[in-house]
């Protein structure tokens, strides 16, 4: 889709298409409201913006649509549909590598009571695991900004796909 395209869309259309990126539905209408914009980066820049007013409810809402990191996401909606093709590129072929995110994950959900959230595009299972390891003797202030940023990478890696030629 272009820019122009996008635009063009009724309100309607232009929140459908914006809601799956990410579970926070003020994110898609601000997004929207912003139009129309000039270029792809116009858009990428605002939607970057519009990440910017969200609150820790709204990040704990994001959460519950996102599966944690080596499970597959069930689901035939669009949001599972993205999920899945985010972490296709984890090789957790090794039954270490899956033990290791699996015993990550509960560790850190038993740490911080919600899902660890990594942006899985264009990283190893080695890399994520490093993160998790990491993150899991974060504070809770800087881990809620470590999420906060990986959430606005995972979005703003959805919504740019929306532009690819
Ligand atoms: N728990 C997660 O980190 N999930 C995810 N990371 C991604 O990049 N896509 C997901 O669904």
């Amino acid at each position: 889709m272009t820019p122009e395209e996008f635009n063009a869309l009724s309100e309607f259309e232009a929140v459908a298409l914006l809601r799956p990126l990410v579970n926070i539905p003020a994110w898609a209408k601000t997004v929207s409201d912003g139009r129309p914009y000039s270029s792809v980066e116009d858009v990428l820049q605002a939607a970057g913006s519009a990440c910017e007013n969200w609150r820790p409810e709204d990040i704990a809402q994001a959460l519950s649509a996102h599966p944690r990191i080596g499970e597959r996401a069930n689901g035939n909606g669009k949001e599972a549909q993205l999920s899945r093709g985010e972490q296709a590129t984890l090789d957790i072929s090794q039954q270490s590598v899956i033990d290791a995110l699996y015993d990550g994950n509960q560790r850190y959900e038993q740490r911080f009571g919600r899902v660890f959230l990594i942006r899985a595009r264009g990283r190893s299972s080695e890399e994520i695991l490093d993160n998790l390891q990491r993150r899991l003797k974060n504070s809770p202030d800087a881990e809620d900004h470590e999420t906060a940023q990986q959430l606005k990478e995972i979005t703003l890696l959805r919504l740019k796909e929306i532009f690819q030629p």
